[in-house]
């Protein structure tokens, strides 16, 4: 048998460890979304190392600062901080230590941190965040070993009565959200495609089926104002509903597993 006490073995341990504590790193992000921490540390590009008890008198009126250190800290390991220890004589700060010469834990946002900061459209990658945490997706993850036992009910419909798409129709927040994480990661995507792809050129009548808000469709209108005549954003009925007018583009609310709009061309964009 092998050696209990070998190096390999000992790392195999904490690498299942740090496995079965994984969920705490989706959470944290999720409170500090949840809390605004990046729009405070960020205030119009400051991006100022600051500390939690001072990043906590920015997001909240009382709260604990070092439950709040924690979070930031987990983060800071996975790159959306950075931490900052700045030697002080003397502070009143809760992260210093008593003795005369001490260290206070200051953090800034990384390039990944800088993703959850609201844009001059009121945009970022929070809102997906958010979305993929809220409750009635977080019902069905304990579930996943369902989708082996029986494959025949997927695992969102075993916790939530309903498919995830009739759920969030249902629910006016959920749609929003929706609504929202989708924008905040496609409107940066589908800048960077827009910026070396040139497939739209020519195309007069272009449909995105499950476009969401219409933001695709918006874009692409921006670089092809005298070419694209008419964008057809197809979407569920409740989606298209709280979609915003966009000018050029026609919201067609519908089931694309039934029928879609034609055009001169159809895409489809995931969020990932
Ligand atoms: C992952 S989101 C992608 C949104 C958008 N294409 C983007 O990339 O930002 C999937 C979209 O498909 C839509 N959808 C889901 N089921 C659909 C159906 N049966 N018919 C039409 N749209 C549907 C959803 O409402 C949602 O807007």
């Amino acid at each position: 048998m092998e050696d209990e006490t070998t190096e390999s073995r000992n790392r195999a341990r904490l690498a299942i460890l740090e496995l079965a504590n994984m969920i705490s790193v989706p959470m944290s992000l999720n409170a500090i979304v949840r809390l605004k921490v990046a729009d405070a540390i960020w205030a119009g590009g400051a991006n100022t190392p600051l500390s939690a008890s001072q990043i906590l008198s920015l997001v909240l009126p009382s709260g604990d600062p070092e439950n709040l250190q924690r979070i930031l800290r987990m983060l800071a390991s996975y790159g959306v901080f950075e931490e900052h220890l700045i030697i002080s004589s003397s502070t009143g700060d809760f992260s210093s230590s008593s003795s005369s010469s001490s260290v206070i834990r200051k953090y800034s946002l990384t390039q990944i941190g800088k993703t959850l900061v609201t844009d001059s459209e009121g945009l970022s990658y929070a809102a997906y965040v958010l979305q993929h945490h809220q409750e009635a997706l977080v019902r069905a993850w304990p579930l996943v070993h369902e989708a082996v036992v029986d494959p025949t009910t997927e695992p969102f419909v075993k916790a939530n009565g309903e498919p995830a798409y009739d759920h969030y129709g249902k629910k006016p927040e959920m749609n929003g959200l929706m609504l929202k994480a989708m924008s905040g990661v496609s409107v940066p995507f589908m800048r960077a495609i827009l910026d070396g792809y040139d497939g739209f050129r020519g195309v007069q009548r272009l449909v995105d089926v499950g476009g969401s808000a219409g933001d695709c469709l918006r874009m692409i209108l921006q670089k092809y104002p005298t070419t694209l005549r008419q964008g057809i954003n197809f979407d569920l009925p409740e989606v298209v509903a709280k979609a915003p007018t966009t000018p050029g583009v026609t919201h067609v609310g519908g089931d694309m597993f039934k029928s879609i709009p034609s055009g001169d061309a159809i895409f489809m964009k995931v969020s990932h």
